[in-house]
């Protein structure tokens, strides 16, 4: 049995949490919710995030990390990208007090607006400065609600380590969740965060009623400006943007009900305001802040990415879907294979 401390009580992290307990691991839940923590504590529901599904009942959720990280040997990070420099500043403030070092996993899809930093570069910026091969990141195709009905479910494991993410993949792996490693940790991290922003513009697209046709233009170009991205910013290596991270994770948020940039395109392109957007959806829409990280990285070097520069304006440039549109289909024409 390993223990392992799940930061962020959100759906993602309640799923996760549910799913090692059920292996038998014991998990603490970190939450800053105290409504939620209690709720998840006696009625082992969380309902706010995830509707009709019960927690394992040995899940403790709990709002003091000190408490959450006792005698841990994993912490696995599933907040938003905007709340990991903050709380792995106070994880490595607790680490300190003892003498744990941790495997740390990351969850959290995202770049850092300002910093232009992937969660593993913020993980091992904050905590370990000097052990970067113990951060390891999972990602791919698995949205919280299809994992918690146990729908068949295959992700990647990523570190420089080969070792630790075999050990993430043995502790996470059931009979539904299949995982495979991947030594390239910043290719799956940069295609599990870009993957967000084209999610919004095919959700945008769905809701000015366009078809099939556009969604897979959009899906296949996305793939195009996500691997020039990681190739040309990040040094990622192309063929991760053909696994599970990549094209895989890309189909199913751009295709899924599910997926909250989906919707929040959905809402865009039929006409709702992005405020009032945010406003309703209760949960994280993280590509609306990777975006803002794509478009400072886009000001700084010459790297072509249309479709989430679009997305862009669209949210924080007052542009109308309809005048992003045009553009995109005026631009000049071009070869289709360059990076
Ligand atoms: N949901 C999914 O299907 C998947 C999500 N992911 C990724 O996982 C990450 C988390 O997503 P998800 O669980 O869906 O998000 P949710 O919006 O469902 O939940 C986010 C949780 O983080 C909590 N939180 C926010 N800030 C802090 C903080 N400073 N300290 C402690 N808790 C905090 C929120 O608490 P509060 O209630 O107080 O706001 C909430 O419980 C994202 O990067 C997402 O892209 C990856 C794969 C699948
Ligand atoms: O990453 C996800 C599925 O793999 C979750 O996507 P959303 O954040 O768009 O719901």
């Amino acid at each position: 049995m390993t223990k392992i401390a799940v930061l962020g009580a959100g759906s993602w992290g309640t799923v996760l949490g549910s799913l090692l307990a059920d292996k038998g691991n014991e998990v603490i839940l970190y939450g800053n919710n105290a409504q939620v923590n209690q709720e998840i504590n006696t009625e082992h529901t969380n309902t706010h995030y995830m509707k009709d599904w019960q927690v394992n009942e040995t899940v403790w959720a709990t709002a003091n990390l000190k408490q959450a990280l006792n005698n841990v040997a994993i912490i696995l990070f599933v907040l938003p990208t905007q709340a990991i420099r903050s709380v792995a500043k106070e994880v490595k403030l607790v680490l300190n007090q003892s003498n744990l070092q941790p495997l740390v996993v990351t969850a959290t899809k995202g770049i850092e607006p300002g910093s232009k930093k992937l969660i593993s570069e913020i993980l091992t910026e904050e905590i370990y400065p000097e052990n970067p091969e113990k951060i390891v990141a999972i990602s791919g195709p698995s949205h919280a609600e299809s994992v918690a009905q146990k729908d068949l479910t295959a992700i990647t494991c990523a570190s420089i380590s080969k070792e630790n993410a075999q050990r993430v993949q043995t502790i996470f792996t059931n009979d539904y969740l299949r995982l495979y490693t991947n030594s390239d940790l910043i290719g799956v991290e940069v295609a599990g965060a870009v993957k967000n922003v084209i999610a919004i513009a095919a959700g945008i697209l769905a809701g000015k009623g366009y078809g099939d046709n556009a969604k897979a233009a959009l899906m296949t170009r996305g793939l195009a400006e996500i691997t020039r991205l990681g190739v040309n910013c990040y040094q990622a290596q192309p063929m991760t943007f053909s696994g599970l991270a990549g094209i895989g994770d890309l189909i199913v948020t751009c295709t899924s009900v599910n997926s909250r940039n989906w919707r929040c395109g959905k809402q865009l392109g039929e006409g709702k305001s992005f405020a009032y957007i945010v406003e309703n959806m209760g949960q994280v829409i993280e590509g609306a802040t990777t975006v803002k990280a794509i478009h400072e990285i886009c000001q700084e070097k010459a790297i072509d990415m249309p479709i989430s520069e679009a997305v862009y304006r669209v949210l924080y440039e007052k542009s109308s879907v309809a005048t992003e549109i045009t553009k995109m289909m005026d631009r000049k024409p071009k070869q289709e294979i360059r990076l």
